[in-house]
């Protein structure tokens, strides 16, 4: 049986990854440091799917186990060094920490095993894999060996999988849709080809649609719906207001993606079409807090509404929606989410707050800063 090393027994990990590999007729190590996770899935190695949707269908995921790298990571190394592939999807935040251990089970592996190897970091960040292997190779011993026998290819994956509060803690309910696309010219294994897995030869367009109409998407009906009043994505949503500023985000992502990338207008229609159904899922309950989560995160320079904006704004295509809801990004509280706190004190603290949206945002002071404090101020009660 093929060997997979899954870093992150999260939602998408166990909701997505983990089924995909399985199909494919691999054992996972799901890797994490949840030592009940790691637990469950030491002494049951396999757990239960179920789609939301009309049918709440079962999927049973065989053949795994869990090793927690904070207490074992000799283990981690040792399941490196045999691996077949190696994935991620853990948090983009997370990679740098987990690269020195990918580090070190690489330059076991490469003592003794010139088996090509693929690092697949399925995260929502334009060019993760590749910034992984910026991250790895900061330890990484054995370079030159690396660079011939391991890939590092940049992936995206698409399926709503919210936080879960199952009983049965392997249990994941998550959305039938599914969409993982992994850039093969990055591949240094690119005989493993896996069922379920798109590979195209340019990962870019991809990405950034993904990024720009699911996740910028979902982010305005959050942060939004968080401005209004409102706890969970279905009854933002309903709110024809959360709609309408959600249509006019996505026509200002679609605009740019349409002159970047020339996908065909009517395509991109039928696609946000898509992805607007699967965020009204009745069967689906997904929180305002895991969307929004980590908002610091989501207003950097190349993330689903700042790279937007700053490429309309090269390309003078209209970008005020865009604008308009970073306004209320600035807006949003929740005591649980540490970068919310922080965005809270960097924001209510700050004596010039354009110098604080130039720190977060990373844009250069100008016109579009002076725009986003206009629309801060817009939202302020
Ligand atoms: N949930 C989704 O709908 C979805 C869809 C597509 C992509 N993603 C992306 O996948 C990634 C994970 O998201 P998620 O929703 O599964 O999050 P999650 O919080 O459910 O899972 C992350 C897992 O990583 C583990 N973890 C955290 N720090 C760790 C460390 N230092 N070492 C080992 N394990 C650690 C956590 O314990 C957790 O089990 C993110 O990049 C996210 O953007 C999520
Ligand atoms: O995972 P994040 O924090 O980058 O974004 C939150 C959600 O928008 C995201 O997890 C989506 O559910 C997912 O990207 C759908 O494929």
């Amino acid at each position: 049986m093929k060997k997979a090393v899954h870093f992150g027994a999260g939602n998408i990990g166990r909701g997505f990854v983990g089924e995909i590999l399985a199909e494919n007729g691999f054992s996972i190590d799901f890797i994490d440091v949840n030592e009940q996770l790691i637990e469950a899935l030491k002494s049951r190695h396999t757990y239960d799917i179920e789609l939301a949707d009309q049918t709440h269908q079962h999927v049973v995921v065989d053949n795994v186990s869990g090793i927690n790298n904070a207490t074992d990571p000799a283990a981690v190394v040792e399941a490196i060094a045999k691996a077949d592939v190696v994935t991620t999807a853990i948090g983009p935040n997370i990679l740098p920490r987990i690269a020195p251990l990918i580090a070190e089970g690489l330059d076991e592996r490469l003592k003794n095993n010139e088996a090509p190897l693929d690092v697949i970091a399925c995260e929502n960040m334009i060019g993760a894999s590749q910034a992984l292997k910026a991250d790895v190779y900061k330890t990484l011993q054995n370079k030159e060996a690396a660079d011939r026998f391991v890939g590092f290819p940049n992936a995206a994956v698409d399926r709503i999988v919210p936080a879960q509060n199952h009983e049965d803690i392997l249990m994941v309910t998550v959305e039938p849709f599914h969409e993982w696309v992994v850039d093969a010219s990055q591949m240094r294994n690119a005989d493993l080809k896996l069922d379920g897995v798109h590979y195209v030869p340019d990962l870019e367009p991809y990405i950034e649609r993904k990024l720009f109409t699911v996740n910028t998407g979902h982010a305005t009906i959050a942060y939004m719906g968080y401005y209004l009043g409102y706890e969970d994505i279905k009854s933002a949503i309903s709110d024809e207001s959360v709609l309408a500023q959600l249509r006019a985000v996505l026509a200002q992502t679609g605009g740019l993606l349409v002159k970047k990338w020339k996908f065909s207008g009517s395509e991109l229609e039928t696609y946000q079409n898509e992805v607007i159904a699967r965020f009204m899922n009745p069967d689906l309950s997904d929180a305002i807090s895991r969307i929004a989560r980590t908002p610091l995160r989501k207003l950097g320079y190349d993330e689903r509404f700042i790279r937007p904006i700053r490429e309309t704004d090269g390309l003078e295509l209209p970008n005020d929606d865009l604008i308009d809801t970073v306004g209320m990004v600035l807006h949003y509280q929740d005591s649980g989410d540490a970068e919310a706190v922080e965005l809270r004190k960097m924001v209510d603290g700050a004596s010039d707050l354009n110098a604080v949206i130039e720190k977060i945002t990373g844009l250069p002071a100008g016109p579009l800063v002076e725009k986003i404090k206009s629309a801060y101020d817009k939202y302020v009660r």
